[in-house]
């Protein structure tokens, strides 16, 4: 069982347009409503593949109810805690060639006891679970330390955690020493204090984290595909797509696929085959929507390898 912890949880709106320009008016081609947040993505990709797991999320006032119910008919079991806030609505303008401009809200404001039962409901939940993932931003009233306060008293039950977030409660669940890390590119980047324009500086900056006491760090690279770095080795892997449609929630579906596999014993190298393989079909789809196992058919990625310390990333 994977139970995943979203502070944040979203309805996401997507809507194309033909071009994207400041200050116009803009005629939407087409238009689709997802539950969104990180942590509610990799449980939906979970539950798309037949995965077992549950969401934990903050719900208040007529959004959070919408949202509940997009959970629902998407088959994800969720636990709930209530709040006095409304649950945001983050935004997605997609352009033909799939660029994406996101316009996400704050959230919103959480009470300190609150924080608490949201916390104490997801390490409720994860007794018993294998994994516990925390993923996204935190709203407007939650400590910083959330993310470091779930990596210890998790590790108090034996249960193993992911983090997936950015910001100050990123370097601060880093600290606390989690399973897993899954930063993008300018994540890395922010986290460690320097550019790394090649694969080589995303290996480096990721086997420091690795030394200071994070098991495996799974670094998402875009089209440049994903590599993975814990104590004993080091992958890379990638897939072409030759007409992205939208990148939303693609990282969620590669940390989904990669905790998946190791939930059921697979390898590193399998996790991360599978990960950019749900990656890369989530980019094939509209909005965040979810790969099916119908969608993953046809994704072809290549073979894990020693990373080309060299290639210059896009
Ligand atoms: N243009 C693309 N072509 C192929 N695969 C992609 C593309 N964009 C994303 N992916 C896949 O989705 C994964 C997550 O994308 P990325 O943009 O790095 O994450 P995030 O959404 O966290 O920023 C990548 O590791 C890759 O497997
Ligand atoms: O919590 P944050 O950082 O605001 O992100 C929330 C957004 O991220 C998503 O999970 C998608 O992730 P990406 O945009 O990183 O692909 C959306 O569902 C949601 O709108």
């Amino acid at each position: 069982m994977i139970v995943t912890l979203t502070p944040n949880p979203s309805l996401d709106r997507t809507v194309t347009v033909e071009r994207l320009t400041l200050g116009e008016v803009h005629r939407v081609t087409s238009g689709r409503i997802d539950p969104g947040g990180k942590g509610i993505n990799v449980s939906r990709a979970l539950a798309a593949q037949g995965g077992d797991t549950l969401a934990v999320l903050p719900v208040g006032g007529a959004e959070g109810g919408l949202l509940t119910r997009l959970l629902d008919e998407a088959g994800v079991a969720h636990r709930d805690v209530a709040i006095g806030g409304t649950a945001r609505m983050n935004v997605a303008v997609v352009e033909p060639g799939g660029r994406t401009t996101k316009v996400n809200e704050a959230g919103p404001q959480m009470t300190p006891a609150e924080v608490d039962a949201l916390l104490a409901a997801t390490l409720d939940a994860a007794r018993g679970a294998r994994w516990v993932v925390g993923c996204g931003s935190l709203p407007p009233g939650a400590p910083t330390s959330l993310y470091a306060d779930l990596v210890a008293s998790a590790r108090s039950l034996g249960v193993r955690v992911a983090i997936d977030s950015s910001g100050a409660p990123l370097p601060a669940a880093v600290a606390a020493g989690p399973s897993l890390i899954k930063p993008n590119h300018e994540e890395l980047a922010e986290l460690v204090g320097h550019a790394l324009p090649r694969l080589g500086d995303v290996v480096a900056a990721a086997r420091e984290l690795v030394a200071g006491g994070v098991e495996l760090v799974v670094v998402s690279l875009g089209a440049d595909g994903a590599v993975a770095v814990d104590a004993d080795s080091v992958c890379w892997t990638a897939a072409t797509i030759e007409r992205p449609l939208s990148t939303v929630g693609a990282g969620d579906c590669l940390l989904a696929g990669v905790l998946h596999t190791l939930d059921t014993g697979g390898s590193l190298a399998d996790a991360l085959t599978t990960g950019v393989r749900w990656g890369a079909a989530a980019v094939t789809l509209p909005g965040s929507r979810i790969p099916t196992p119908r969608d993953l058919a046809g994704i072809e990625v290549a073979a894990p390898q020693a990373p080309d310390a060299g290639l210059l990333l896009r």
